[in-house]
């Protein structure tokens, strides 16, 4: 009989195996005993052979390595015993005679559809469930392939290691005994895709086919190269002070990948550029080193490099490629030849830049693809080594990027990888390099899928296919977080988090903003509530009276209405003129959405003044606007030399602040989705630069926020909000980095009582955390109101200074002045989010409630405000909330 295709099979076959037992053979001398029990099961007790032989469980977990040896110790020894001691472990296992339902026990089985044939070839390897009275079957990718309920107790307690058995309508040999921690970390199931834990040799070799191929391996034999190489000396000194040297492959490393036996030698990283390198950074190019050279998951060479935004990966990355393109550990030979570079379009000439700022234009030689600089210029030259190009062009030109062969790939703000069926995942995907490392500053962790796909796409396989990942991990991780999970879900779930964390740990890598806060000047934060205008609260008023909000409110209006009534509202805080706009001067629209704007808008004409003209709007129209006003020539005032940021997520918005600028005669540069990307940088570097006369950038969040260094402004005002905390998040990182000289003052405009202040609640409230909201992708459109949640958004509070202050439930008397100490109490999770390690704080993490708590607050009439910017725009002001990170400045 065929010992068939079953996985264990397969893989561990040094050892003998037991034999299939046909159900139906009336040998008894095998079989000793037929147990029936219930309707649908009955049990065989193997032969007396199977259960002797010490090797019938290691030979059938083969591929579960570590965690099954222990078991098959504990099984051999005792397996009662184990059992018991597996169950005792789970929460509800009092394991009593009386409590058979909580009597939980695991097994590794192989299967079969039952049937009477003589020739049986077991199908696959699964995970036997006993509980209590009844049973379960989970195949290796966490799928249920088989229940039975209903059986005696007593009869189950007797299941042993060689019995056969017919459950559902398949018949199950038990292999093994599983410790209940096994299963609760999911370590049971890791035969079916090997993780890092449990690659084989072959698989290691397998993605490490022929890693020096690149960089022409000599064909020679050992013996024909005779001191060639025994003269191989460290590109560095490995022992000068403060050098940064690799650590030195292991044995393991060294029978895979060094057959020549070359010598080993030390790789150490370009003193030129240690010299400049952060405590961080220095483990990050190693962490970096280790992974792609296949030494920290077993043969995968993928990482991701999630530091927090402005933690230098660019740097790290640079400092990785300049030192595998010129040394390797076996006989100094270089490991890599040519790097691929990916980055969004605003970011390619500063990936250009960073290589010359830390490198010279000598040392290595750089291609970024443009309009003049095509893929086919690269690849006719042996003169560049490094090709960087943005996620849109490389789409175009994936054709010619695939006859190039890259050993590594660096894709940054990675994570819009994060969806697997999107061409550029696609594309990056078929591109044949292994070292494929992803950077990103937003949290990889929030989705559970969207961790999946650029896990996989770092290190393909690395977590088994996607369906049993959502079974094995995502499935009773997302269960366990339900408020109505039982204890024992809850336990599973984490169990499970916490083994995936761990598995993903070996090539994860997050750092947060802590680690660079040491080399950073003080932060001051603001959050300021301004008052509406008088028309503001008019035309507010009216829009809340509408038959479009009222509708909504009934839930009356299908699609997407309240959103239309959302952004009028959203528009209005901005400035009136905004919505005017929406109602005038446009004949209809084909965009339905717009046609309801205007219907929704065309009530409010009434109150605007006759020949309202939207390009001589008034200042004073928005209560924010006039702050801003204010407060952009208190700048100017105090701070002759400090620069501006300026953000939106409106481009209309943004007009109006440009017209501001003119109106003032301040001097601007503006970057939005509509600016040229090769253009980008040149504005950039000349906002930043000490010579630019500009005193405001106007920068759009949404098209250019991420990655952009503007160091040279040292005030940033977020003029709206966003829905997404990450959004707003990644704008306000764009001052705060190394190399900011003065300290940075980030200020948040939000209108009084308006839904700017419940956007503001939600990002900072446990419903925004653990919302859909989280994600730089995630807009509007993806979130969920309920009629309730409506109704709250839909109403204007006018008599208070400020609402999300009267929801903190604050004892203050306003006076009370909070130290920022208590901003490390930690924040609330979100429901999906991995292991204890990313429930450290974060300064880059949207707020909780508690934490604004902590902060100094203020009612705009306190009278000693010590801050002279705030003083000077207190007139418009109903609350302040202030945070300083770092030392307190002399402001
Ligand atoms: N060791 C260092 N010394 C001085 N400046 C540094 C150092 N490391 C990085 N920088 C500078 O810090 C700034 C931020 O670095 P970088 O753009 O690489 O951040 P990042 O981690 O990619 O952030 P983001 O996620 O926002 O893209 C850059 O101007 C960079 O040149
Ligand atoms: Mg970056």
């Amino acid at each position: 009989m065929r010992r068939s295709a079953a996985p264990s099979q397969v893989q561990g076959n040094s050892f003998k195996k037991p034999k299939f037992i046909p159900p139906g053979r009336s040998n008894t001398s095998l079989n000793k005993e037929i147990i029936k029990m219930g309707p649908d099961i009955k049990l065989f007790q193997g032969t007396e052979q199977l259960q002797n032989d010490p090797g019938v469980c290691s030979s059938n977990l083969g591929p579960m390595e570590g965690s099954t040896r222990e078991m098959d110790r504990g099984s051999r020894a005792d397996p009662l015993h184990t059992v018991h001691s597996a169950s005792e472990e789970t929460i509800e296992s009092k394991a009593q005679e009386e409590e058979p339902s909580s009597l939980l026990k695991y097994f590794s089985v192989v299967w079969c559809k039952a049937s009477k044939k003589k020739h049986k070839k077991w199908e696959g390897d699964a995970i036997l469930i006993v509980k209590g009275r009844s049973f379960t079957l989970k195949d290796l990718e966490g799928k249920d392939i088989g229940r039975g309920i209903g059986y005696k107790f007593k009869e189950l307690e007797n299941i042993e290691e060689g019995q056969t058995l017919v459950i559902g309508g398949k018949e199950i040999e038990i292999l093994g005994t599983v410790s209940s921690d096994d299963f609760n970390s999911g370590k049971c199931f890791q035969g079916a895709h090997g993780s890092p834990a449990v690659l084989s040799s072959q698989a290691a070799r397998k993605c490490f086919s022929n890693p020096f191929k690149s960089v022409g391996q000599s064909s020679q034999s050992k013996a024909n190269r005779p001191n060639a190489w025994q003269s191989c000396k460290p590109r560095h000194d490995p022992h000068a002070p403060n050098s940064l040297v690799m650590p030195p492959p292991d044995k393991n490393h060294q029978l895979l990948f060094n057959r020549n036996c070359f010598p080993l030698v030390d790789v150490v990283v370009d003193p030129h550029l240690v010299h400049h390198l952060r405590s961080h950074q220095r483990e990050g190019i190693i962490f970096l080193y280790e992974c792609v050279m296949g030494m920290r998951a077993n043969g995968r060479c993928g990482a991701i490099l999630a530091d927090e935004m402005g933690l230098g990966k660019t740097l790290q990355c640079i400092s990785l490629i300049w030192t595998l393109q010129c040394q390797g550990p076996y006989g100094g030979k270089p490991v890599i030849k040519k790097t691929l570079i990916v980055t969004p379009g605003s970011l390619v000439n500063n990936w250009r830049k960073e290589f010359q700022k830390w490198l010279g234009s000598e040392r290595i030689k750089i291609f970024s693809v443009d309009q003049d600089h095509k893929v086919e210029e690269f690849i006719k030259s042996t003169f560049y080594s490094v090709l960087i190009i943005s996620y849109e062009m490389l789409l175009r030109s994936l054709d010619q990027i695939k006859t190039i062969k890259f050993d590594l790939l660096i894709c940054d703000e990675g994570h819009r990888l994060k969806n697997s069926s999107i061409k550029t995942t696609a594309a990056l995907l078929s591109l044949p390099c292994e070292k494929r490392v992803i950077l990103t500053g937003t949290p990889v962790q929030n989705d559970l899928q969207e961790f999946f796909a650029l896990v996989d796409f770092v290190n393909p396989g690395v977590l088994g296919s996607l369906s049993s990942y959502r079974k094995i991990y995502e499935e009773p991780i997302i269960m366990s977080r339900e408020p109505s999970s039982s204890k024992e879900e809850q336990e599973l779930g984490e169990r499970r988090a916490a083994e995936l964390a761990c598995l993903t740990g070996l090539f994860i890598l997050r750092r947060t903003q802590e680690v660079i806060n040491k080399y950073l000047p003080p932060k001051i934060e603001n959050v300021i509530f301004c008052r509406p205008g008088a028309l503001q609260i008019e035309l507010y008023q009216k829009l809340l009276s509408s038959q479009s909000v009222r509708f909504c409110l009934q839930g009356l209006l299908e699609n997407s209405a309240h959103l239309i009534c959302i952004g009028a509202l959203k528009k209005l805080c901005n400035h009136p003129c905004l919505l005017f706009s929406s109602v005038k001067g446009k004949e209809l629209s084909a965009r339905c959405d717009e046609n309801e704007e205007r219907s929704l808008c065309k009530g409010l004409l009434a109150a605007l003044p006759a020949a309202y003209d939207p390009l001589q709007f008034s200042e004073n129209q928005s209560g924010k606007l006039q702050v801003l006003v204010q407060l952009l020539a208190a700048i100017r005032e105090l701070r002759p030399t400090e620069k501006v940021v300026l953000v939106s997520n409106y481009r209309q918005t943004l007009n109006i602040l440009e017209e501001v600028c003119k109106r003032h005669g301040y001097a601007y540069s503006r970057l939005d989705g509509q600016t040229p990307v090769s253009q980008r940088q040149q504005i950039v570097d000349s906002f930043n630069s000490k010579y630019s006369t500009d005193f405001i950038f106007l920068l759009s969040s949404k098209a250019g926020g991420v990655g952009l260094n503007l160091i040279g402004g040292s005030h940033l005002i977020l003029y709206d909000i966003d829905w997404n905390p990450a959004t707003d998040i990644q704008a306000m990182s764009r001052v705060w980095r190394d190399g900011q000289k003065h300290p940075v003052h980030i200020y948040r405009l939000l209108t009084t009582g308006t839904i700017e202040e419940k956007i503001y609640q939600r990002q900072i409230s446990k419903q925004g955390l653990s919302g859909a909201v989280v994600d730089l992708a995630t807009s509007s459109e993806h979130i969920q109101f309920s009629v309730e949640e409506l109704k709250d958004l839909f109403t204007l509070h006018e008599n208070s200074p400020c609402v999300t202050h009267d929801l903190l439930e604050c004892e203050c008397t306003e006076e009370k002045g909070h130290t920022d100490d208590a901003l490390d109490t930690p924040v609330t999770s979100r429901p999906c989010q991995l292991g204890p390690q990313h429930r450290k704080s974060s300064s880059l993490r949207p707020l909780s409630m508690s934490q604004l708590k902590q902060w100094k607050h203020f009612s705009g009439d306190h009278l000693n405000l010590t801050d002279p910017f705030l003083q000077r725009i207190r007139e418009n002001v109903s609350f302040f909330f202030q945070n300083i990170t770092n030392q307190a400045p002399a402001i």
